[in-house]
């Protein structure tokens, strides 16, 4: 790209004097609506950060829409300033205010988010998936002890830094409740939005919501991490709301035959509808999916130790001899259940993905709700494949 049109959308130096002096502003790294995140490098130490830079100006937006975005992101930064320290949520280092932009400056998460993570994996295993939530459970937790609700947990919004330890980011529609305060605002996003979030916004005598909203999103995203697809889903936006206010939901064939009872557990506590039913962050790190099983004392017995050695022998050549003569693929097998055979079960699962899209690739201006559209590439149609 050429300089100019790089630094386009970069506010003058003049704009921004304050910010300037202290951080050298690089490449783009992601977009959000109204604002555009960048690398930088801080000028004293070298270091390098990522700078959310929010347009406030008006001049791309209505000017009680601009006024919104600046409530929003004050509000957003007093929320990210009571989370400073946590290991596995966005380090805070700095802001700047103009008349016309806000710099809120961050830790840089060089690994990006944990969507396109999934987008090169498909799936997780049992092992990682618990890793990543009980991480994500530590956050929740953490959040919910200070009355902090997110209400966008998704992985678009779980940022991994060099190690690949989580750092839960944007917390633009996060709130801090009072004391006995519901929440009837419908923010978030389509696929990870609870029962009780749809219900405020369609009927008059129904309660508000509250912080369980994001244990839902948990169990969403924890299905969505081991499975490579959304639990809730449909083509058409309003089957899919609807499957999310009748909480359907399966742990299908094959993707979850060689997934233990333990993590189905787990989601299934998650994906209640009835929110005071679902279990609480603590609750859920509590669950046995996150505690090892220990293996009971170990003694020594030469024969069975000796036998089993045999054992390991026999079955280690075995396995050499089928990896080198595999047995033959038959035409029926081909025919009458190909997914059986491991290369072409890889061959269309790939197909499949590329086709429907359950993961799609992040490209210029891609609109992320295209991650549940299930509509097949416009290139494959013109190819008859449709
Ligand atoms: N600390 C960071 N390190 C690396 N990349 C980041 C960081 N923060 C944000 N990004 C990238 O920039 C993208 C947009 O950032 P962010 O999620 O904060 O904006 P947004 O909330 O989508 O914006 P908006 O709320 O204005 O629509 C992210 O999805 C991510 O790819």
């Amino acid at each position: 790209m050429a300089k100019d049109e790089a630094d386009s959308d970069l506010p003058s130096h003049d704009q921004a004097k304050e910010f300037y002096a202290k951080y050298d502003p690089k490449e783009v790294l992601g977009r959000g609506v109204s604002s555009v995140v960048r690398r930088c490098t801080e000028k004293e130490t070298g270091k390098e950060y990522a700078v959310k830079i929010i347009d406030i100006s008006g001049e791309k937006q209505e000017n009680y829409i601009a006024e919104q975005t600046k409530r929003d992101t004050f509000r957003e930064m007093n929320i990210l300033r009571m989370c400073s320290g946590h290991p596995y949520i966005i380090g805070f280092h700095d802001s700047f205010e103009t008349p016309t932009f806000i710099f809120l400056v961050f830790e840089l998460c060089k690994h990006g988010e944990l969507f396109d993570y999934l987008t090169q994996v498909v799936s997780l295993s049992e092992k990682r998936t618990r890793v990543i939530m009980k991480q994500l459970f530590d956050v929740v937790e953490f959040i919910h002890s200070k009355n902090i609700v997110h209400r966008d947990l998704k992985p678009e919004n779980i940022l991994l830094d060099d190690n690949l330890n989580i750092k839960v980011s944007d917390f633009g529609f996060a709130v801090v409740l009072e004391d006995g305060e519901e929440l009837t605002e419908l923010c978030g996003t389509p696929g990870y939005l609870a029962p009780e979030v749809l219900s405020v916004s369609m009927y008059d005598d129904v309660p508000g919501y509250g912080r369980e909203v994001d244990i839902w999103a948990c169990g969403v995203i924890m299905y969505t991490l081991l499975s490579g697809a959304p639990p809730f889903w449909h083509r058409k936006q309003m089957q899919m709301l609807r499957m999310i206010m009748h909480g359907t939901y399966a742990f299908g064939s094959p993707e979850w035959d060689d997934i233990s009872q333990a993590p189905k557990d787990l989601i299934s506590k998650l994906l209640v509808l009835d929110p005071k039913k679902r279990l609480t962050a603590t609750e859920a790190l509590n669950h046995p999916f996150f505690k090892r099983e220990l293996a009971p004392e170990k003694q020594f017995f030469a024969r069975r130790t000796f036998r089993a050695g045999i054992i390991c022998v026999r079955f280690f050549y075995r396995l050499k001899y089928f990896y080198y003569n595999p047995p033959p693929i038959s035409k029926e097998v081909i025919q009458t259940n190909p997914y059986s055979v491991k290369p072409l079960r890889k061959l269309l699962d790939n197909c499949a993905f590329r086709m429907y899209g359950h993961w799609v690739k992040k490209a210029e201006n891609q609109n992320r709700a295209a991650l549940f559209e299930h509509a097949p590439r416009e290139e494959w149609l013109d190819l008859g494949y449709s």
